[in-house]
């Protein structure tokens, strides 16, 4: 019989009892914890469905699960207060999860697909924006649990552009794509313009979906949305299931690491994105968003549709990423070269991130060797290695 968790994240990827915990507050810290202007603003952030809880659970059960942990005055009072304005700046922030409770923000967890909580919630505030992160990420896995993808990335995010569309005021929506959407593209750098109707698996064709999704919102209510396409980003508080958080675990404990290889021998190779450039990349596109035009349901003008590479500009060969966590873990990897499998992988992303740069001086800072070097630096202190011999 499945326990209690795996009831309840049955369709995480790389799912570890010891990361759990983390994976609840990730959001928070890989999006705000390192970036204090964030305060700037009023914040008021729920905690929607995403990759680390189970679909497929919540459509059995899930929202007799949620169903108890929100509602009543109390509750209400608690958003309002949440949501106030804690500085000056004039937005009010709907984003994927959660911020520390000693910051006095409430953290509401639910499905995104529960169209009651999403109402209740800008029935009590009203939004002006809402940084939506919430999804069912990773490549591989969709081969694994493809409809916890459809359920996330396109259901989940249709019941949140509902709510949004009918709102009064509507909020500005800007929302996680990625960089898979480019899929077999082999014109480099990565360009926004570039085609993106080839995805290689059925996360990036959900991805892509949304950006259709979110286009007919723009175009036919006069919602305001960015959608921002992350390329491999990384760093601490990251998700277990990626090659670099993966890998740095498997080394450690000596077992071996399975390197993928493309056709002809040729290294596969990514476009790996610090959390604190992506941070600094999202706040940007908050600050730039625009406004919504319509109200209550009803377009009254054209509002601003747009789309955003946020990479790091150089990519880097897996096989040489192995190379720089061996060096700050002080501990050789054992290497299992495999030739790459059909499992949705694409052979290199490169970004062009001219038009971010142009929009809101977005800036990337951190290499991978830098970018990693902090990571290892959490991840030892986290799992607590550093009380281990040689690992200091
Ligand atoms: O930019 C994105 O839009 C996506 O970025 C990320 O996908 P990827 O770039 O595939 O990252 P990641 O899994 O870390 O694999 C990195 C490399 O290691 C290779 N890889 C992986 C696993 C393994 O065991 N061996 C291996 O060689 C693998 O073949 C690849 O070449 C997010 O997970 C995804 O949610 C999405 O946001």
């Amino acid at each position: 019989m499945p326990s209690l968790e795996d009831e309840l994240f049955p369709s995480t990827p790389g799912k570890f009892k010891v990361d759990r915990a983390h994976n609840m507050n990730r959001q928070f810290h890989r999006c705000f914890a390192s970036t204090s202007t964030m305060f700037l603003w009023a914040l008021f952030l729920i905690a929607l469905t995403a990759s680390y809880l189970s679909f497929q659970s919540f459509v059995d059960s899930g929202s007799r699960y949620f169903s108890a942990s929100w509602g009543g005055i109390q509750w209400e009072k608690q958003v309002r207060n949440s949501a106030q304005i804690h500085r000056s700046g004039g937005m009010s922030v709907l984003a994927r999860k959660s911020l520390l409770n000693s910051h006095g923000i409430l953290v509401v967890e639910g499905d995104l697909n529960d169209a009651k909580l999403l109402a209740k919630l800008f029935d009590v505030v009203a939004f002006t924006h809402v940084m939506h992160l919430a999804a069912q990420a990773g490549v591989r896995y969709a081969m694994e649990n493809p409809n916890s993808y459809v359920h996330s990335n396109i259901a989940g995010l249709v019941t949140l552009l509902e709510i949004g569309k009918s709102a009064n005021p509507q909020p500005a929506v800007v929302w996680a794509s990625s960089s898979s959407v480019y899929g077999l593209n082999e014109k480099v750098p990565f360009s926004e313009a570039d085609r993106t109707d080839q995805p290689a698996s059925l996360y990036a064709a959900t991805k892509k979906a949304g950006e259709e999704i979110t286009h007919t919102y723009n175009h036919i209510y006069g919602l305001s949305i960015t959608g921002l396409r992350f390329f491999t980003v990384y760093g601490p508080w990251g998700r277990p299931d990626m090659a670099y958080f993966s890998f740095t675990r498997n080394i450690l404990q000596g077992k071996p690491i399975t390197i993928y290889r493309g056709k002809n021998r040729v290294d596969l190779a990514r476009d790996f994105t610090y959390i604190d450039d992506i941070v600094k990349g999202c706040l940007g596109s908050l600050d730039t968003s625009g406004k919504s035009t319509g109200s209550g349901g009803k377009k009254k003008g054209n509002a601003p549709y747009r789309i955003f590479n946020l990479g790091n500009t150089s990519p880097v060969k897996v096989p040489e990423l192995v190379n720089i966590l061996e060096r700050h873990l002080k501990v050789k990897a054992k290497r299992n070269i495999v030739d790459m499998p059909g499992n949705g992988d694409v052979p290199f992303t490169h970004a062009n991130i001219s038009l971010a740069q142009r929009e809101f001086g977005y800036k990337p800072t951190t290499d991978l060797q830098t970018g990693l070097k902090k990571f290892v630096r959490w991840y030892l202190s986290y799992y607590g290695y550093n009380n281990r011999k040689g690992l200091q």
